[in-house]
């Protein structure tokens, strides 16, 4: 049997008029942070989620297939969001998909789990760092951030079946054990995933033997957030919240769209300003209500969510707060400012092999079964500079480096001298430091389309950096979203050359691979390539990250080394806004480490609003301080999985 049993617990009509911490938004992060703050029975949690519970597609979500046969992408579970017109993309706007769900964007993700590399956390830590002694910063470290990735996983090898059909290289020690994310490979794989490697190395990319331990160099099969007891998708709510018995003193409340936070009249004695109570709502037509805040307001929206949420409670740039007319209370120029993405495009051929694709299409008795629905594309290989060149690329290096302060000029939207300051530091983190050493293009190989395969180039260090912004003071107003796609020309000289390495791996492919089909033989000549990337190929790879950035204020930085965002007394950002540079590798196992360290940070020191401020906490007597009670319409919901969970899936 493939059922699966679920215990709702309905708590009581309405929410309390005021909690210990509330965190906006029940994403990846934001499921974490609740699940680990409310370990401790004294203190009171409220999420406030944007989307609905998921409840009623939990069983798409959970399907094996989620990842690609059943997603929720273009679903009323997405934000559905696009671009701005994008001029280097031949005005094309792209979709973004966001997941509006408990669980956020891990409800749809590709489930593939992979790391950053030491130098890329490295840098990380050293781009906030003060000195020598400045601890904070020493948690966004290697060492430190390695250690979160791996609390929040349960690591399951491959079974011997696969492992001899498919040659997966892996160490368990690179992985957790015992955390709540369950970490594994999918019951069943392809043929042509059994030759990745070896093709990969014929054309010069050798196989990664130990990936995901800060080395990301190299071919491999990577692991997937599934759980190998029933092949479905392990994501921040399965992971940490339906794992768990229900507590009391965690509410979720979905339906609840943030629109603010409430900042008292008066600055703390350091003359930061406290965040005092939240505003949400069901819809653009209901009541706006509040909730209290006794000790700190916690920003999980990821990043576009998180930016949009800060800049309508009057926290961000000045332009833009004023051009939505929305009162300045805390002037920060970086908030939506420095976003980041990865570009990708494909190549395609034919291939005589079956893959999965054909086994979907088929319709079979196999094609329906767990094991075979548990298919992900998990072939990847993480590219460096001198193999994309045939050489060091010191050339390239140095066309790039001349062209910094140029770019800083010219490239970045909002020319806030902390801004320019920050693109130049991470400008020279990336062309210096990550340049010859980090790997500068992802592969992956795609094999859901019957009788073809595909590889995907995708760039993983972006020059061309943009912004998201409200243009509007009303929250149900999407924000706008600039990426400023291939605004500069490195980004589009590495993906060019990108493309023309996934040809010679589908070339040392062999008679597996048939002939090209996309962008196809004519398509040759760096212009033609460039056209090709430009007009139609292009894509998200759904990684935009760097709008709360964790830089220095003076850099345009949005939170400190402890997560708080300048200038307020109880305001942390904890999610993935926060990266200050791309890493070369897809953010959720980094977005994990985020919210697991904000969680053991928040534990260790957090903020006590003065009771005389909490919104609604004291009666003054005011209307902007009475509690709306709640009507009984808003669902109340902690959620628990009884060990049939487990039980009940018999692979
Ligand atoms: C299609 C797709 C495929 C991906 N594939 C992979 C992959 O294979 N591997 C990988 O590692 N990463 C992948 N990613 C990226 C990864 O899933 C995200 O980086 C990660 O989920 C980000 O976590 P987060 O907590 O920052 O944001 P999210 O998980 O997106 O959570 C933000 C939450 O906040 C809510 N929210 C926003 N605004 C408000 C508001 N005003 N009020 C209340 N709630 C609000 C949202 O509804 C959402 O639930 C993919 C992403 C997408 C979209």
């Amino acid at each position: 049997s493939n059922l699966i049993y679920r215990r709702r617990i309905v708590s009581p009509p309405d929410i309390s008029s005021s909690y210990d911490y509330v965190i906006a938004g029940g994403g990846l992060a934001g499921l974490v942070i609740a699940s680990r703050l409310s370990e401790d029975p004294a203190v009171t949690v409220l999420v406030l989620e944007a989307g609905k519970s998921g409840d009623e597609v939990a069983a798409g979500i959970n399907a094996p297939a989620g990842a690609y046969y059943s997603s929720i992408v273009g679903t009323d579970y997405d934000w559905k969001y696009t671009t701005v017109p994008q001029p280097n993309l031949n005005n094309r706007t792209i979709y973004w998909p966001r997941g509006k769900i408990l669980g956020g964007s891990s409800a749809m993700n590709a489930m593939y789990l992979v790391r950053p590399t030491v130098m890329e956390v490295d840098a990380w830590k050293d781009i906030i760092s003060s000195g020598d002694g400045d601890t904070a910063a020493q948690n966004w470290g290697w060492d430190k951030v390695y250690e979160n990735m791996k609390k929040s996983e349960n690591f399951v090898p491959p079974n011997q079946e696969l492992l001899t059909y498919v040659n997966i290289d892996y160490e368990a020690e690179s992985y957790g054990s015992g955390g709540p994310m369950q970490v594994s490979y999918p019951a069943f794989m392809i043929g042509i995933n059994a030759n990745w490697t070896s093709a990969l190395d014929r054309a010069g990319c050798a196989p990664n033997t130990n990936p995901n331990n800060g080395t990301s160099l190299g071919g491999y099969i990577a692991p997937s957030s599934i759980n190998p007891t029933n092949w479905t998708r392990s994501y921040s709510r399965s992971a940490y919240i339906d794992s768990l018995p229900p507590r009391d003193n965690l509410h979720i409340l979905p339906e609840s769209t943030v629109v603010r936070f409430l900042l008292s009249n008066q600055p703390d004695s350091s003359g930061k300003q406290i965040a005092t109570g939240v505003e949400f709502a069901s819809n653009a037509e209901s009541p706006r209500m509040t909730v209290g805040v006794r000790k700190e307001v916690i920003l999980a929206g990821g990043p576009l969510g998180s930016p949009k949420m800060l800049q309508l409670s009057g926290v961000g740039p000045k332009d833009v707060l004023e051009a939505a007319k929305v009162n300045v209370s805390v002037e920060l120029p970086g908030v939506g400012q420095n976003l980041q993405d990865h570009l990708t495009a494909g190549v395609t051929w034919a291939t005589p092999q079956e893959t999965a694709g054909n086994i979907h299409a088929s319709g079979s008795e196999f094609s329906q079964t767990p094991e075979f629905l548990s298919f992900i594309n998990d072939a990847v290989a993480f590219v460096n500079i001198s193999t994309l060149f045939n050489g060091p690329a010191l050339e390239f290096q140095q066309q790039i480096k001349d062209a910094r302060d140029e770019s800083s000029r010219t490239l970045v939207a909002s020319q806030y001298p902390e801004v320019v300051e920050g693109y130049k530091a991470i400008y020279d983190t990336i062309a210096d430091k990550f340049l010859p050493d980090v790997p500068q293009l992802e592969l992956l190989m795609s094999l859901i389309s019957p009788s073809q395969v595909s590889i995907q180039a995708a760039m993983q260090h972006p020059y061309s950096v943009g912004r998201t912004y409200i243009n509007s003071s009303d929250p149900f107003v999407p924000v706008v979203i600039d990426p400023q796609y291939y605004s500069h020309f490195a980004d589009m000289t590495i993906m060019r050359q990108g493309v023309r390495f996934v040809r010679s791996v589908g070339a040392a492919y062999g008679a597996l691979f048939g002939e090209e089909i996309a962008p196809g033989p004519g398509v040759q000549t760096d212009e033609q390539l460039e056209q090709w990337l430009r007009d139609s190929a292009a894509n998200t790879q759904y990684h935009p990250t760097g709008s709360c950035a964790m830089l220095p204020k003076e850099k345009g930085g949005v939170v400190d080394a402890d997560l708080l965002v300048y200038g307020l007394a109880n305001v942390r950002v904890a999610d993935s806004s926060v990266f200050p540079f791309e890493f070369a590798a897809h953010l959720a196992s980094a977005t994990y480490a985020v919210a697991e360290q904000a969680s053991t940070l928040i534990k260790q020191k957090s903020y006590n609003v003065p009771e005389e401020v909490v919104t609604g906490g004291s009666n003054k007597g005011s209307d902007a301080n009475r509690m709306m009670a709640l009507p009984g319409i808003v669902h109340l919901l902690a959620f628990g999985l009884t060990s049939a969970m487990v039980t009940a899936w018999l692979v």
